[in-house]
């Protein structure tokens, strides 16, 4: 457990201690910019729980106002009650289930969300990976690395994107963008969400398992709420069909992984690409070895550019905040 020793060791008692939950290249970034007006604590998952890391650190729980988190690190009722004067929590991300949001609407504690930048990058991934399992991009690439020069060359074969129907599942900024790109392929594009969008004009599924029927691909933009939570279940894979892809670029747990690497082992969809997973950052062992599935470790956002815009918008919630 690391803590920013030159901060941390600062005597200047203006400076304001910030919890940093989970994103590692944020907090370097974000320090390296900011380090005259805070003095910063890590915490990163699967390290110390937050009671024992703040007793090694010698910490006063009272003493800490913000936190600056992203997925990796839940923020539980009990971590917020661990802290008596939390007035602010940052998010990194777009999605907020990582958060406790009833427990801090009673505490008071506001959320501010930063990660709305990242829509365009998070719909660029999806298609990527739709493209990538459909042509066999990295399976393609797995072949030539492995190929023995005094064979034929021999693959399996891809899938056309074109004319595809492709299920939108949630449809707010991200889905938009998902469906904008996939027009340019001549898509068929259609859509779920929790209420139908009076400005879209495409076909509305309020029935999820009506949506796998009618589409060739479901891309999965929604957030990950208790109604969400493994919506895509071996009857809506079943209903996708043996030629079916998900693309998963929402939240792992939007589909109940066990039952969609069985449904991949045994063919009963064609390919998933995965930038989520349910229980991150493990990913089954079983989906390492299968060629349809393309892999991808909650990266969609991960660009230069993502972290210097991040770190601006962090810097602004905090300055905007009336803490600092
Ligand atoms: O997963 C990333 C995000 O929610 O921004």
């Amino acid at each position: 457990m690391a803590v920013a020793d030159e901060h941390y060791h600062n005597d200047n008692k203006e400076l304001q201690p910030l919890l940093v939950f989970g994103p590692p290249l944020i907090f370097q970034v974000f320090e390296s910019r900011n380090s005259h007006k805070y003095l910063f604590l890590k915490a990163f998952s699967s390290q110390l729980p937050l009671p024992q890391f703040l007793t090694t650190q010698n910490v006063d729980p009272s003493s800490i106002r913000t936190i600056l988190c992203n997925q990796l690190q839940p923020i539980t009722a009990n971590v917020i009650r661990l802290l008596p004067s939390l007035a602010l929590i940052v998010t990194t991300t777009v999605g907020n289930d990582h958060i406790d949001l009833p427990e801090c609407n009673q505490r008071g504690v506001q959320v501010v969300n930063v990660g709305g930048q990242t829509t365009e990058d998070v719909a660029d991934m999806a298609v990527g990976l739709l493209i990538d399992v459909l042509y066999r991009i990295s399976a393609a690439d797995r072949y030539v690395r492995k190929w023995v020069p005094s064979k034929p060359w021999s693959l399996p074969r891809g899938s056309k994107l074109g004319g595809k129907g492709v299920g939108i599942v949630g449809f707010g900024r991200i889905g938009g963008e998902v469906a904008k790109r996939l027009e340019a392929f001549d898509c068929r594009i259609m859509y779920h969400s929790r209420k139908r969008k009076p400005f879209v004009s495409y076909p509305f599924y309020s029935n999820i398992l009506e949506l796998a029927s009618n589409s060739d691909v479901l891309v999965l933009c929604c957030s990950l709420t208790e109604e969400t939570k493994h919506m895509i279940n071996r009857e809506v894979m079943l209903a996708l069909g043996k030629e079916g892809v998900i693309v998963n670029v929402g939240r792992g747990a939007l589909i109940d992984e066990n039952e969609l690497v069985q449904c991949l082992v045994i063919g009963e969809i064609r390919g998933a690409g995965l930038d989520v997973f349910e229980n991150e950052p493990k990913v089954p062992k079983e989906l390492i070895t299968l060629d349809n599935v393309v892999l991808s470790p909650h990266a969609a956002v991960l660009t230069s550019d993502y972290f210097t815009d991040t770190c601006e918008f962090v810097e602004e919630s905090l300055s905007k905040s009336l803490l600092f």
